[in-house]
């Protein structure tokens, strides 16, 4: 790999730096890309009606600013944005943002589009990094600063033309990453000087990681000395967007808040030019595993995913943060059993959710516990004793969880995939509840004497010859297994016996498990479900004599 050709970049040391002994205790201002940086970057761009979907959406999801497109680039941007204005479809409290380049005919196309809306965020930009300005402008740093100042002088005026709108001024010097910080402030200082912002008519400086050139710390460095540095700190929104070029805008857009940023740009999981913008969902999701209101609504994240899969026509990853179809699932053995354990361990009304290997609470994004624990050749007894469990309602003993996953293991493995709730039901009938069973029960009777007598005369078919069976024990179990010894002409004796009722709306009341001895010391649960309990015993006796005997055979 020829790495000799490629440079670090680090503009700037910040010795004292101050962002990292910082914590994030609020969400920073929220503006959705969606529709515009988003938009651009698709195969297919958004026709109106994924537009409006979306931008439905993103209002629904509490987002007041939004960039709606880039009006004076295409028709349908342009189209789009008198639409949702003549619908009268944006709430009081929503700004629509609007992007364009500092270009005079396009800002005149820009603010045509915004007539009539209440707030709109006029957002220009230009690139101001050494290499476009070299490469694409063919312009030195004073040519690249008046093609700003010219701009921010022509969105001033025409701010006239839409007196009913309050504008607010966004000013991008695209490119942010590879521009020397001091000329970022340079030109975003020239641009303020035309705009003329105030405390109560802040600019919005947008500090783009257009492409992610260095490591969120170094981003956050050079935020927090912008921060310090720029002129009128407090007539200043200062607003990050990232991009995900090294795998990191996440970081880099919390370090920057951590840094002084007061304003996130992004998109709905990570949509965007190349790798994407930075993902406002996993932000928002982060903030909230860390007890700080997101302010966005994320409670049904497969609805925004939905949302975002239809309008982009891109699918989002299943191990996508808090968002992907695998996220909440746990397909190994240790993780099962640990999440098993904590989930019981935790109250219905929890007052902070811990639960190993689960950030959140799945419900808390809509996501079903159901989900959390599926079942592959490298789950363990825990997993399938949790499915047996939520899916069946079985609560299986220690050993008989060892015992079955076994079989199951054998299942998964020959398949090579999952094995799902269904199917797990059907290897465990066909181990503990067969219907060609050689030993079946047919009828049973039950009689007491004395406290420690117990009779049982049982109608049986052994290998489909009828048979009636007698015993005596400590209880009908201890009863029926004398009578079978006697019939099957083998040692048996019970090591293990539970049972519990089963859940309301099932058909049968009560399980039974019972562990039992067989020849040469070998062990076999059986498990027993009926109306009765009496009877879900004594099925549980002859379903572990039934695994001894093929066992032994
Ligand atoms: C990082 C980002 O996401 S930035 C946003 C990028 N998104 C887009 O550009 C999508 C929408 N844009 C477009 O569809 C087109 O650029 C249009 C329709 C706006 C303009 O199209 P055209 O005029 O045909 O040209 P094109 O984009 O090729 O123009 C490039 C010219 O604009 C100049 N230019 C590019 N960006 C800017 C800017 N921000 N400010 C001023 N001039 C600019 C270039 O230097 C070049 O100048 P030249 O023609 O003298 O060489
Ligand atoms: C227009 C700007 C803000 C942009 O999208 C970028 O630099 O990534
Ligand atoms: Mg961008």
């Amino acid at each position: 790999m020829p790495y000799e050709r490629y440079r670090s970049y680090r503009p700037l040391v910040l010795a004292d730096r101050t962002w990292p002994d910082r914590e994030l205790t609020a969400a920073p201002r929220w503006c959705s890309v969606d529709l515009r940086d988003g938009n651009q970057a698709l195969i297919d761009p958004m026709d109106p009606a994924r537009k409006l979907r979306f931008f439905e959406t993103l209002v629904g999801m509490g987002f007041k600013e939004i960039e709606v497109g880039f009006p004076a680039a295409s028709q349908p941007d342009f189209d789009f944005i008198r639409q949702i204005i003549e619908e009268d479809r944006i709430p009081d409290d929503v700004a629509i943002q609007v992007l364009v380049q500092c270009r005079p005919e396009l800002i005149d196309r820009t603010f045509e589009a915004i007539r009539g809306a209440a707030n709109a965020v006029v957002h220009f930009y230009n690139s101001t990094s050494t290499l476009q300005r070299r490469v694409v402008f063919g312009l030195d740093k004073g040519g690249i600063a008046d093609i700003a100042t010219s701009a921010a002088r022509l969105v001033r005026k025409m701010a006239d033309t839409v007196p009913g709108t309050n504008v607010v001024y966004e000013y991008s010097p695209e490119s942010f990453t590879g521009t020397e910080p001091d000329f970022a402030v340079e030109i975003c200082e020239a641009v303020m000087a035309v705009i003329e912002p105030t405390a109560d008519r802040p600019i919005i400086l947008n500090l783009p990681n257009t492409v992610e050139m260095y490591g969120p710390q170094v981003y956050a460095d050079v935020i927090e000395w912008f921060g310090r540095t720029i002129r009128d700190r407090d007539a200043v929104i200062l607003s990050v967007h990232p991009h995900n070029d090294r795998g990191t805008a996440v970081a880099a857009a919390e370090l920057a808040q951590l840094a002084g940023a007061d304003r996130v740009e992004g998109t709905l999981f990570g949509n965007g030019e190349r790798t994407g913008n930075v993902d406002v969902v996993n932000l928002a999701l982060n903030l909230f595993s860390q007890g700080v209101d997101p302010r966005l609504d994320v409670s049904d994240i497969d609805a925004l995913k939905h949302v975002a899969e239809h309008c982009n026509r891109l699918p989002v990853h299943p191990r996508h943060p808090y968002a992907g179809d695998l996220v909440y699932t746990a397909f190994s053995g240790s993780h099962q059993d640990a999440i098993k354990k904590g989930m019981a361990a935790l109250d219905e009304d929890y007052e902070a959710w811990e639960v190993p290997y689960l950030p959140i609470d799945p419900k808390h994004v809509g996501r079903t516990y159901e989900a959390i624990i599926r079942v592959n050749s490298q789950s363990g007894k825990g997993g399938v004793a949790y499915l047996m469990d939520t899916e069946h309602g079985l609560d299986l003993p220690r050993r008989l969880q060892v015992e079955f996953s076994k079989e199951v293991q054998a299942v998964t493995e020959a398949s090579g995939t999952e094995i799902k709730a269904g199917e797990l039901w059907e290897v465990f009938t066909r181990t503990y509840l067969p219907d060609d069973a050689g030993v079946r029960l047919l009828s049973s009777e039950t009689t007491t004497s004395g406290e420690h007598a117990t009779r049982v005369t049982a109608q049986v078919l052994v290998d489909g010859h009828h048979r009636t069976l007698t015993g005596e024990g400590n209880g009908p179990v201890a009863a029926l297994v004398e009578g079978l010894r006697a019939e099957l002409g083998v040692e048996l004796s019970v090591r293990d016996f539970h049972q519990h009722a089963l859940t309301e709306g099932t058909e049968a009341s009560a399980a039974a498990y019972v562990e039992m001895v067989g020849p040469a010391g070998r062990t076999a649960w059986g498990v027993g479900i009926d109306s009765s309990t009496l009877d879900a015993g004594l099925q549980a006796v002859i379903s572990a004599a039934n695994r001894l005997r093929s066992s032994v055979g």
